[in-house]
C-alpha cells in the first residue's frame, strides 16, 4: 500500500464545536503556511460565519478534495504559537474526558482570544515596583523537613501530597517552593479552588516576590485583564500565575512547579461544558512537563490520600506531613461535642454555645457560628392546608429570604415575592420551617444586642468588592460574631477568632451520597481550623444528636488519618472509588420518559460494546430529578480498570452519537463524577 503524499497546501484547524472532528482549509499560496504555523490562531469561514480556530497541523492528508476546501482567513500572529506541551495537555483532556478537542482547546483561551470581534489584544506593561521583599519567617522544623524533601528530589517530576493540619503553614512552604522555582529561572503555577481565596493570597505572594511579575487568572476578572494576564503568562513575562481551575491550561514556556492548594476542594472539578478535574490535569501536566507538583490540604481527598499512602497498592504520591501549627504557642483547637439530646437547643443554639459566645464577647474575641445553609429558612409552609413552597421548575423547595422578602430557588435561580397568604387556601399564617444563616443572624442579634454581627454567605458576599470589605472588617476586628457558611471555612486566617460553633452538622451523616461523610469531615475540620490560629487558644463546639459517631470522634482527636483509613476501607468493601473508576451518562429532557428512553437505548449500545471488566447499572432519575424544567436521569458505568473503562467509553460514545434523540434532549458524559 502506498501512502498518499501529504498535501502541502492543507491546514487542519480546531474549532469550538460539539463535533468530534477537526476542520480542513486551504493554505494561502503566497506565502504558504508551514509547520511553524501550528499553534497560531486563525480566522476561518464556517457556513456564513467567521470563527477563530487553532491550527493543529499543516500539510495534512485530507478526505476532501483540496479544490472544495475554503481558504483560511487571517492567521493571528499577535501571540506566540501555542506550545506543544499545551497541545499534549488539551489532547489528553479531550481524550480522557471524551470531549471534542476543539471545544477543549478553545475553552482554555480567554474569551477575547477566541472571538472574532476582539481576537487581537495588546500586551500590558508591567513595571517592577520598587519595594523591598517581605522577609520570610524562619521555617519551623517540620516546614524545613518538607521543603528539604522536595528540594532534594530535584526539579523533575514528582507528585507530593502535603498533608498539613490547619494553620501549619502550608502557604509558607508554597512560598519557599515558588522562590526555589523563580531562582532557577522557572515559572510557578499556583492553583486555588475559589476566587474568594485569591485576593489574600495574591497580596501575600506579591509582598514576598515584588520583583517577579505575578498575574492572577480567574473568572471574576474583566475580560481585558484576563487576556492581558494570560498573554503575560504564556509570553513568559509573568513568573508566577495564581489561578482557579481553568488556569491549569495556561501555556507557560518555563514552567518549573505546580502547586494545588486545598486540593480536596470540589471546585477543582468543572461541572459543565468540558467536565475536567483541574487537580488531576495538574498532575498530568507536571508529569508531562517533568516538573514537581505539590497537592496541599489539611483534609486531602480520599483519592489523593490513597495515592499517597498506598491504600490500594499504589503509593504514587509522596506524602509530606505537617502535624503542628506554625505560629509559636498556637495549638489545634479543643473540639467539644454538645449532645443535643441532653441539652435541647433553642432557636438552634444550645446554652453551652451561647455561654461560650458570651465569654468571647467579654474578652474581645471573635466567634464564628457555622451553618451551611443560606437564606432565612429552607422552606415555607401553610399549617392549614399543608402547602409548601416548591419550585415550579425544580424538584426542590423555594428558600425564604427575609432580607428582601423573596422566595428563591437555589438550583435554578427562580425567585418570587414572598406571598402574603397561602396560595392554595388563603391562610395568612404561613410558617418558615428550619433555619438558614439569615434567621440565625436574627436570633443572635436578639440574644446579643450589644454585639457586632456579620453574616458571610453567598448573599452577603455576592460580589468581590463586598467580600473584600467583609474580610477587611473581620480582620480589623469590626465584628464580634460571624455567621457563615462554608465560604468562611477555608483558608482564612483570622487572629481574633477563638470560638467556632457548628450548629447543625448531622444531616450530612445520613445523606444518600456516599461521599457526604468525606465532605462533612473536611468541612468541619476546615471550619474548626479557623479557631485559635494566633496565640489565643481556640475552641470548637459541635452540636449533635450523635455524639458517638466515629466521624465526630475522629474530629475531636483531629485525626484525619484514621477517618480516611476507615472511609477507604468502607469504599474498598463497597467497591466505590478510588477502588473502581466511574463515568456517568446523563440525559435531560422535558419529560422523564424521554430521558429514560434515551438512556435505555444507550444501555443497549453499552451491552454490545462492554467487556467483562465493565459493569453498568440501570438508568435512574437523578437525585434532583427536575431542574430548570428539565427531567434528569443518569446511567452509571464502572470498572476496576481505568484503561478498560476508557477504551469502553470511546467505543460507546461513538454508538451513542448515532442514536436519535428528541430535539430538546440534552446529554453528556462525565468521567470521574463527584456527584451522583
Ligand atoms: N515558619 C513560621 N513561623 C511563624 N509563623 C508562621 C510560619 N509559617 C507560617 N506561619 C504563620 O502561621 C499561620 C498559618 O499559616 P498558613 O495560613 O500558611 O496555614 P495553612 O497550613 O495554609 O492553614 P489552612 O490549611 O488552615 O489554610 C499564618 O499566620 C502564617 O503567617
Ligand atoms: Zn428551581
Amino acid at each position: 500500500m502506498t501512502e498518499r503524499p501529504l498535501e502541502p497546501g492543507l491546514v487542519r484547524v480546531a474549532l469550538d464545536l460539539p463535533l468530534r472532528r477537526l476542520f480542513d482549509y486551504r493554505s494561502p499560496d503566497d506565502p504558504p503556511l508551514t509547520v511553524a504555523d501550528v499553534g497560531y490562531r486563525v480566522r476561518v469561514p464556517l457556513g456564513q460565519r467567521q470563527r477563530i480556530g487553532i491550527i493543529v497541523a499543516v500539510g495534512v492528508d485530507s478526505d476532501v478534495d483540496p479544490e472544495d476546501l475554503k481558504p483560511v482567513g487571517e492567521v493571528l500572529r499577535d501571540l506566540r504559537p501555542l506550545p506543544e506541551a499545551w497541545f499534549r495537555l488539551t489532547r489528553f483532556c479531550a481524550s480522557y474526558y471524551h470531549v471534542p478537542l476543539g471545544q477543549v482547546m478553545l475553552a482554555t483561551l480567554p474569551a477575547r482570544l477566541r472571538t472574532v470581534a476582539a481576537a487581537r489584544t495588546r500586551a500590558g506593561r508591567h513595571l517592577a515596583p520598587d519595594r523591598p521583599a517581605l522577609q520570610p519567617p524562619p521555617l519551623t522544623v517540620e516546614q524545613q523537613a518538607v521543603l528539604g524533601t522536595v528540594l532534594a528530589a530535584g526539579t523533575g517530576f514528582h507528585a507530593y501530597l502535603l498533608h498539613g493540619v490547619t494553620g501549619s503553614g502550608k502557604t509558607e512552604v508554597y512560598l519557599r517552593l515558588i522562590e526555589w522555582a523563580l531562582t532557577a529561572g522557572r515559572q510557578a503555577l499556583l492553583l486555588v479552588p475559589e476566587i474568594n481565596l485569591t485576593p489574600q493570597l495574591e497580596a501575600r505572594v506579591g509582598e514576598r516576590f515584588p520583583a517577579a511579575r505575578l498575574v492572577s487568572l480567574h473568572s471574576d476578572l474583566a475580560e481585558a485583564a484576563r487576556s492581558r494576564n494570560w498573554r503575560a503568562a504564556c509570553g513568559g513575562e509573568a513568573r508566577i500565575v495564581l489561578g482557579t481551575r481553568l488556569a491549569v491550561f495556561t501555556p507557560l514556556p518555563e514552567l518549573g512547579l505546580i502547586i494545588v492548594d486545598e486540593e480536596h476542594d470540589g471546585s477543582f472539578k468543572q461541572q459543565d461544558g468540558v467536565r475536567y478535574s483541574a487537580r488531576d490535569l495538574a498532575v498530568f501536566r507536571a508529569r508531562d512537563s517533568d516538573v514537581p507538583v505539590v497537592l496541599g490540604s489539611a483534609t486531602p481527598s480520599l483519592e489523593s490520600w490513597a495515592n499517597a499512602t498506598g491504600s490500594g497498592g499504589r503509593g504514587r504520591y509522596r506524602l509530606l506531613t505537617l502535624r503542628q501549627r506554625a505560629v509559636e504557642g498556637s495549638r489545634l483547637p479543643l473540639v467539644r461535642i454538645i449532645d443535643t439530646r441532653l441539652e435541647k437547643p433553642q432557636d438552634g443554639l444550645t446554652g453551652a454555645l451561647l455561654q461560650a459566645i458570651e465569654q468571647r464577647l467579654q474578652c474581645g474575641e471573635q466567634s464564628l457560628v457555622f451553618l451551611n445553609r443560606r437564606g432565612y429558612a429552607p422552606v415555607m409552609s401553610c399549617p392549614a392546608c399543608g402547602w409548601i413552597s416548591g419550585c415550579q421548575r425544580c424538584a426542590a423547595h423555594l428558600v425564604l429570604h427575609l432580607v428582601d422578602r423573596r422566595l428563591r430557588c437555589h438550583h435554578c435561580g427562580f425567585q418570587t415575592r414572598l406571598p402574603r397568604q397561602c396560595p392554595t387556601c388563603g391562610n395568612q399564617d404561613l410558617r418558615a420551617l428550619g433555619r438558614g444563616t439569615q434567621r440565625l443572624e436574627m436570633v443572635l442579634a436578639e440574644r446579643f444586642p450589644q454585639a457586632r454581627l456579620l453574616r458571610v454567605d453567598r448573599d452577603s458576599a455576592s460580589s468581590r468588592k463586598q467580600w473584600t470589605e467583609l474580610l477587611r472588617r473581620i480582620h480589623d476586628g469590626e465584628a464580634d460574631i460571624l455567621v457563615g457558611t462554608q465560604m468562611l471555612a477555608k483558608g482564612h486566617d483570622f487572629p481574633k477568632l477563638t470560638l467556632v460553633g457548628a450548629i447543625a452538622p448531622d444531616a450530612a451523616l445520613f445523606a444518600a451520597d456516599w461521599r457526604a461523610p468525606e465532605r462533612l469531615f473536611a468541612q468541619l475540620m476546615q471550619v474548626a481550623g479557623r479557631a485559635g490560629r494566633a496565640d489565643r487558644p481556640g475552641e470548637v463546639l459541635l452540636q449533635t444528636q450523635f455524639p458517638e459517631h466515629p466521624l465526630y470522634q475522629a474530629l475531636c482527636r483531629h485525626d484525619y488519618e484514621s477517618f480516611a483509613t476507615a472511609q477507604l476501607n468502607e469504599r474498598r468493601q463497597a467497591g466505590f472509588p478510588p477502588y473502581t473508576h466511574q463515568a456517568v451518562l446523563r440525559a435531560e429532557a422535558p419529560h422523564m420518559a424521554e430521558a429514560m428512553a434515551f438512556l435505555a437505548a444507550a444501555w443497549d449500545c453499552a451491552a454490545v460494546a462492554a467487556t467483562a471488566a465493565i459493569s453498568f447499572y440501570d438508568p435512574v432519575p437523578m437525585r434532583l430529578a427536575r431542574r430548570a424544567s428539565m427531567e434528569r436521569a443518569q446511567l452509571l458505568v464502572e470498572s476496576p480498570s481505568r484503561r478498560a473503562l476508557q477504551a469502553f467509553l470511546a467505543d460507546w460514545l461513538m454508538q451513542i452519537e448515532t442514536l436519535r434523540a428528541p430535539s430538546r434532549l440534552r446529554w453528556h458524559l462525565e468521567v470521574d463524577p463527584l456527584d451522583l
